[in-house]
């Protein structure tokens, strides 16, 4: 798969040109003076999707897709070399270039972008997550895609169902839903992609990832925000790209014969124009940075594997790259769980959503009853988590504290009367957690009398449990409390102040 030489014999690095949720892409020269693209994943990375992308670019040979050199392993870093493409992705482009694109433009990118997903489709591979990031401009003027992370190569006709792939906002409904999806789900991400090179941003871009899934699956899709400001062509391309029953969505080969990409085709030249335009521009742009950020790119190399913060600095994965969730590892987990559920834990995000989502009744609105329901038994089981901390965080001072405040309440020792083994060892033993229930337990092990003033309600369940136990050293008195005082006389006021008192009296 890889070679083992050391690639540092073979490539000088030069400047980052570009970095992804797990790897970071730098300008690299060849000994004899090729320009190329290193893409550089610490073994702590997603090596298992940098292996994914060598293999299948390593099969594709396509004018329109980014060319694979070769890979090298090296101090733990996995290194894919590839064909260099001096305008970066169009997202770059257009923030450096603080540029929007014409209609035209649009046109020509997408018609090079279609010759690429064709010859994908047409050699049964699935990019799964075509979007402006991915899509590269070369010195020419011509358009390559890159990023097969996790593309798919596809044995059969229809995709595995079971994985959640891709960058939220561009996924498709069916990919979401984790329904039967096939190549037609990059034409999905295609239309979102065009949305996204028209306006700068792809839709539900604003609101965070997770809610953004729920949106494209339970809302109709979004086309061009101001349609009257493009033309009828590109409307409809938008459009049928946008198509959420996957048989309407046309194929990549149909899409090329659509007016509007016809129209693309006319227009390459303004591709080399894009190219020729900026190219100064976004040379400036990587050399201040680079100079800015980097005194030598080893120094960086070796930050990159260490450091935390970095990584931090992009926020959840989610929002900076592509996502993978594979079935497997929610069914290891015993269970099949919602989407975001799984995004929520995968990603450390369950505050952010909780809040969100509490607060967003319009969100909740979105989900259908099964929905529903899961994300309650998943709030409870978050709750629940968030309670035992909480209680593992104050008991140890909370009992403390008790214990403190009832040795000087009842200051006369009592005599010890039986020892500790003339408790019936025959007697079950108590399987009650609650803190009343541990004080109890505790006295018992002191031959000593016991009394116990328990601030608060003990459970009856526990007192009913002590009863049956029947130890002759053990007697109980009733229970009183506010609530109980209440149910039996509705009417009568309670003293707020009251304390329930529960008296356990050893016999001895
Ligand atoms: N061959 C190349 N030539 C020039 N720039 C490139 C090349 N490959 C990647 N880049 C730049 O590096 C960036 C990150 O690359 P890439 O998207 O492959 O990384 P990734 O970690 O897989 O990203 P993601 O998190 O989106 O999955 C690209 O957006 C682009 O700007």
């Amino acid at each position: 798969m890889y070679s083992n030489q050391d690639p540092e014999e073979q490539f000088e690095l030069n400047e980052l040109i570009g970095e992804g949720a797990y790897a970071k892409v730098y300008k690299g020269r060849h000994k004899n003076g090729q320009i190329v693209a290193i893409k550089i994943v610490p073994s702590t990375g997603e090596i298992q999707s940098l292996i994914k992308e060598i293999q299948i670019l390593k099969e594709c040979q396509h004018a329109h897709i980014v060319q694979y050199y070769g890979s090298f392993y090296k101090d733990g870093n996995l290194w894919l070399v590839m064909e260099y493409c001096v305008g970066g992705s169009i997202i770059d482009l257009l923030k450096i270039t603080q540029k929007t694109l014409t209609e035209s433009e649009i046109a020509a990118i997408l018609y090079h972008v279609l010759l690429g997903i064709e010859y994908l489709h047409a050699n049964k591979k699935i990019h799964r997550d075509i979007k402006a990031g991915n899509i590269l401009l070369d010195e020419k003027g011509t358009i390559k895609i890159a990023d097969f992370g996790v593309a798919a190569q596809l044995i059969y006709t229809n995709a595995d169902k079971g994985t959640v792939i891709g960058t939220p906002v561009y996924m498709s409904p069916e990919v979401i839903s984790k329904n039967r999806y096939n190549h037609l789900t990059d034409i999905w991400s295609l239309g979102v992609t065009a949305i996204e090179l028209a306006e700068g941003k792809p839709p539900y871009s604003h609101i965070h990832p997770v809610r953004a899934m729920f949106a494209i699956k339970n809302n109709p899709p979004q086309g061009l925000t101001n349609p009257e400001k493009w033309s009828k062509e590109f409307n409809d391309f938008v459009k049928s790209c946008l198509r959420v029953q996957v048989s309407e969505r046309p194929s990549a080969q149909q899409l090329l014969q659509s007016p509007f990409i016809k129209q693309g085709k006319q227009d390459q030249k303004k591709l080399v124009n894009l190219i020729e335009n900026f190219l100064n521009q976004i040379d400036e742009y990587r050399q201040s940075k680079t100079q800015g950020n980097l005194e030598n790119i080893q120094t960086l190399i070796s930050k990159q594997e260490n450091s935390e913060d970095e990584e931090q600095s992009c926020g959840t994965v989610v929002e900076c790259g592509t996502l993978v969730i594979k079935e497997e590892e929610v069914q290891s987990k015993g269970e099949k769980e919602l989407d975001f559920v799984t995004y929520a834990k995968k990603e450390k995000i369950i505050n952010e959503i909780i809040d969100e989502q509490l607060s967003d009744e319009q969100q909740m609105e979105n989900m259908n009853q099964d929905e529903r329901k899961k994300f309650l038994a998943f709030l409870h089981s978050q709750m629940e988590e968030e309670i035992s901390k909480v209680k593992q965080k104050y008991m140890p001072k909370i009992e403390m504290l008790t214990q403190k405040i009832k040795s000087n309440e009842s200051p006369e020792p009592t005599k010890p009367t039986k020892p500790l083994q003339q408790i019936p060892q025959t007697k079950p033993q108590l399987l009650i957690q609650t803190q009343q229930s541990q004080q109890v337990q505790q006295q018992l092990q002191q031959p000593q009398k016991i009394e116990v003033a328990v601030p608060f309600q003990v459970n009856p369940e526990v007192l009913q449990k002590l009863s049956n136990l029947k130890i002759p050293q053990i007697k109980i008195q009733n229970v009183s409390s506010p609530t109980a005082q209440l149910r039996s006389n509705p009417k009568q006021k309670v003293n707020p102040e009251y304390q329930v008192k529960q008296n356990i009296h050893s016999n001895y």
